[in-house]
């Protein structure tokens, strides 16, 4: 026994001398050779070390895109092999980054895992690497961590590998990245002058799903099934030779679902959205830009396109414009005032033709699987041009709340399927309209303890007031007869110049205190 632990010291201290003479040759090495010599004998070495080792090995740097931006197939592959990690990695790195909605665990340094692919065993390592470097922030010896993964195989594999292996690593970890992401609600109108043209952003937590949307089960189907064609459908889009993006126009009156199904439809795609404030954007440049600047896998929405801009046929009062009889000089100076106003009154100079480019142009095939959404409460203002096919390729009518909506929302707000109170709700349904937004106001129960029964009573009795409004038709006209029209502003400006610039929508501070400047004295 004594002899043996004898050999075993003898064996160790060996071992030892050999190591400290390894490393005094390395460090000889590193010191007195030059540097090219060290570079060709490090060469050879490698090359005999090929020769005989039938593994090969493939790096992915963290930063090897420049010291500042990632690498997104490093980003990918840690993704990736997070799911591969908490199985069976022993140290464990947990991380929340800002991006991130949840926990996510990676490998830490130097672990290792194995994966299978079509029944071949590929190994990953997570592998860290220090060297020092100057740093205007940290001084000169600043040591600086370079990480990297380290995929080893067999040589045999390396078709496999090339082909298929990294194409799968790479797309399955960009969608975990995707999944594992905080979804951000972008906007171009912070209300900070000097980030006019960029965007900032929140995080989205809009909780709408198509499961809870009011409306037509057949209808929300065929939605949910488009939106899931394009979004599985980049290869197609490459073999036709299109941009990967689709346009949809929702329109119907206000508080039937248009900015809900938007968010619906963010939720079942896992998309951002970028939400489009056109008065906040100078010119068609800076529309450009804002464009260049959306991600993919989001939606772009323009909401209430018919009041963001005066673009709504815009061509056809041009050519109104132009049919208009010269001579008449109380027309022309009319037309005139008109024109100073709406100079004045507009802060944005984006034009028509700047935004169809926006949306088709050869910009806007930059970037990939993105979805424009336009909403209007009046479709029929619209330029034919911009909601062409092509442009807005799905145009989906939201309209007042029908059965089967209501059906949805008394099973959201009230857990309610059924009830004997139902089949006069029908009725009345059917006999008046009302937007799915004032059902489910009058489905909220008012108090802590309101129960469904009082909340459906509470929607009768509403449903039923709405049925008289609508059928006495002195009050509908009373309704009408009152309400200024474009037709009846202009009437009032013919019979009082002075009151043209009324004229507009009245809806910026500035133009009404220019308004305010014609008016008599009286009338302010
Ligand atoms: N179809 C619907 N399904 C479920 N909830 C709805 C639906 N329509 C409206 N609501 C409810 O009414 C509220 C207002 O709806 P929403 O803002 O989506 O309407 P909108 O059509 O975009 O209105 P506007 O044209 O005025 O912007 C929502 O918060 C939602 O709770």
């Amino acid at each position: 026994m004594k002899r043996e632990m004898m050999m075993m010291g003898e064996t160790w201290a060996g071992l030892g001398s050999i190591v400290a003479g390894i490393m005094f040759m390395s460090a000889m090495f590193q010191q007195y050779f030059p540097r090219h010599l060290r570079d060709l004998i490090q060469g050879y070495l490698f090359q005999l070390m090929n020769m005989v080792n039938p593994f090969m090995q493939i790096s992915f740097h963290e930063n090897s895109g420049g010291r500042f931006s990632r690498n997104e197939a490093y980003t990918s592959i840690e993704a990736y092999l997070s799911k591969h990690s908490s199985t069976q990695a022993k140290r464990l790195k947990a991380d929340m980054t800002t991006n991130a909605a949840n926990l996510v665990l990676n490998l830490d340094n130097h672990e290792e895992v194995t994966d299978i692919f079509q029944g071949v065993k590929f190994r990953w390592k997570s592998q860290v690497s220090t060297t020092n470097r100057s740093h205007p922030l940290y001084g000169d010896n600043y040591a600086e961590e370079k990480r990297s993964f380290k995929l080893s195989f067999h040589k045999r594999y390396r078709d496999l590998v090339i082909g298929s292996y990294l194409h799968h690593v790479l797309e399955e970890g960009k969608a975990v990245v995707v999944r594992n992401r905080q979804r951000r609600l972008y906007t171009n109108n912070s209300g900070r002058e000097w980030r006019g043209g960029s965007w900032t952003h929140v995080a989205f937590q809009h909780r709408a799903t198509f499961r809870n949307l009011a409306m037509d089960p057949q209808k929300k189907q065929e939605i949910e099934d488009d939106l899931l064609t394009f979004s599985n459908s980049k290869d197609y889009y490459a073999k036709i030779g299109k941009a990967w993006k689709r346009g949809y126009l929702l329109y119907g009156p206000p508080g039937t679902g248009k900015t809900t199904m938007i968010a619906a439809m963010a939720n079942f795609l896992n998309y951002d959205i970028y939400d489009l404030e056109l008065t906040a954007v100078k010119n068609n440049t800076e529309l450009r830009k804002l464009l260049i600047e959306t991600s993919g896998k989001s939606i772009i929405v323009l909401e209430d396109i018919d009041c963001s801009l005066d673009l709504a046929g815009k061509r056809k009062k041009e050519k109104e414009k132009d049919r208009k009889d010269d001579s008449n000089p109380d027309t022309k100076n009319l037309q005139k005032a008109k024109e100073v106003n709406n100079e004045k009154t507009s802060s944005s100079d984006v034009t028509l033709s700047g935004l169809l480019n926006f949306i088709d142009g050869l910009w806007s095939s930059c970037g990939e699987e993105r979805i424009i959404v336009f909403t209007t409460n009046h479709v029929e203002k619209l330029d034919p041009a911009l909601i062409r096919s092509g442009r807005m390729d799905k145009h989906i009518e939201l309209s007042y709340c029908c059965f089967e909506g209501f059906k949805i929302l008394a099973q959201n707000y009230l857990s309610l399927d059924s009830d004997p109170l139902f089949e006069r709700i029908r009725r009345l349904l059917e006999e008046t309209q009302m937007t799915p937004a004032d059902v489910a106001e009058n489905l909220m129960p008012k108090t802590i303890k309101g129960d469904a029964k009082t909340s459906l009573e509470n929607l009768i009795r509403a449903l039923e007031m709405n049925k008289e409004k609508q059928r006495s038709p002195k009050d509908a006209d009373k309704e009408v007869k009152d309400e200024p029209t474009p037709a009846k502003n202009l009437k009032m400006m013919n019979n009082d110049k002075s009151l043209f610039l009324w004229y507009r929508r009245p809806s910026s501070k500035k133009r009404d205190k220019v308004a305010n400047k014609s008016l008599p004295e009286s009338e302010k």
